[in-house]
């Protein structure tokens, strides 16, 4: 029989246990959103699909689903008396929990529903969330409360809305896997001590942008792209789901290395994902899981963020491949292959 979320979490401390037990209520309750797809009634005719019509402070229209996600993570928060505030993707500022004490020990943050743009075509999406401690205890928390690095969170996951509805999820011991029973509801630990394989053969990068890359990403996908006559000397497959959440499960599943990085396009933006409620719990997850979590130029759980939707590129998964990635970073002088591009793009056949 396999061990229930609720009997793990009696093995956790009160306080926080309480705060993992409202957030897998919300995921739970996002889940069956997801499910109803088109069918999900309070938003309207076409249901949880379709923009909901807001921009938020990124300036994407948000989707429906990305509100009523944001909704039920927000309602759950709310019941638990441990949580100070949390903040999300989905809102500008900072929320101060309605009936908790300011003296409440933590502060969440969360991606509600992470890869929006897969959801009109069925495919996973997720819910991303990391818990910090709240160290101005005793005042209402304001958004320098959260400007913490990554190295500071208490815990971090993700819930996977796929084919199976995943909590994955660390508090500092590993990595654990639980598998919501769609049938009797609970949540069932099918994993722990999740272990990222060193060594793999498959890249996740959104190529289209390839133009736009720095040198040392050039040079890292040209050569993957070589495959065995090319310096890697292997075949490399390639992904991109378009949700950072599947990206990372399928990573903590078999291997594999996802890049999100700066990109010339918009020189002023460093990446597209968030550090704080996206990198930077992916983060903790993968070194909980002997894998890596870079910039580039620095460890992700490193950066103390500037502000609360700050960018940053993300390059994580296989520690080998990450490594290798840096160091193309530390010297850029010495890209040979992306000479290649200075000219072409990556898929124009050599000339005849
Ligand atoms: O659409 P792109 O440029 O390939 O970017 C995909 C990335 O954007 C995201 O969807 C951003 O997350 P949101 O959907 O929460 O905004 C990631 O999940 C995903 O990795
Ligand atoms: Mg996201
Ligand atoms: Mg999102």
């Amino acid at each position: 029989m396999n061990t229930t979320l609720e009997t793990w979490l009696a093995t956790q401390p009160t306080a926080l246990a309480d705060v993992l037990r409202h957030i897998a209520q919300a995921c739970s309750e996002i889940a069956r959103l997801c499910a109803h797809g088109a069918l999900t009634s309070a938003s309207g005719g076409d249901g949880g699909h379709g923009p909901a019509g807001e921009a938020n402070v990124h300036g994407e229209v948000q989707q429906r689903l990305d509100v009523l996600a944001d909704r039920a993570m927000a309602l759950a928060l709310a019941r638990s008396p441990f949580v100070a505030g949390w903040a999300s993707e989905e809102q500008t500022l900072p929320v101060v929990a309605p009936l908790a004490d300011p003296a409440a020990p933590y502060l969440v943050l969360f991606d509600p529903l992470d890869g929006s743009s897969n959801i009109e075509a069925n495919i996973s999406v997720g819910t991303i969330f990391s818990v910090l401690p709240h160290l101005f205890r005793g005042a209402a928390p304001t958004e320098a409360a959260f400007l913490q690095p990554g190295r500071r969170q208490l815990v971090a996951g993700y819930a996977l809305y796929g084919p199976a509805t995943v909590l994955v999820l660390t508090v500092g011991q590993g990595v654990l896997t639980f598998t919501l029973d769609p049938v009797g509801g609970q949540w069932l630990l099918t994993r722990s001590a999740v272990q990222v394989p060193a060594c793999t053969s498959e890249f996740a990068i959104n190529t289209s942008n390839q133009r736009f890359w720095e040198k040392p990403v050039q040079r890292y996908v040209a050569e993957c792209v070589a495959g065995e006559d090319g310096p890697r000397s292997r075949h490399f497959n390639m992904r991109w789901v378009a949700s950072l959440v599947a990206e990372v499960h399928r990573i903590l599943s078999r291997g594999g290395v996802f890049l999100y990085p700066r990109d010339h396009r918009e020189p002023r933006r460093p990446g597209r994902l968030r550090l704080m409620y996206e990198a930077a719990p992916m983060a903790w997850l993968m070194e909980q899981a002997g894998a890596s979590a870079s910039t580039g130029t620095s460890e992700l759980l490193d950066i103390t963020p500037d502000t609360l939707h700050q960018k940053v590129p993300v390059i994580l998964g296989s520690r080998d491949e990450v490594e290798r990635i840096t160091r193309y970073h530390a010297d850029p002088s010495e890209n040979v292959s992306w000479q290649l591009f200075k000219t072409r793009s990556l898929f124009v056949q050599a000339q005849p």
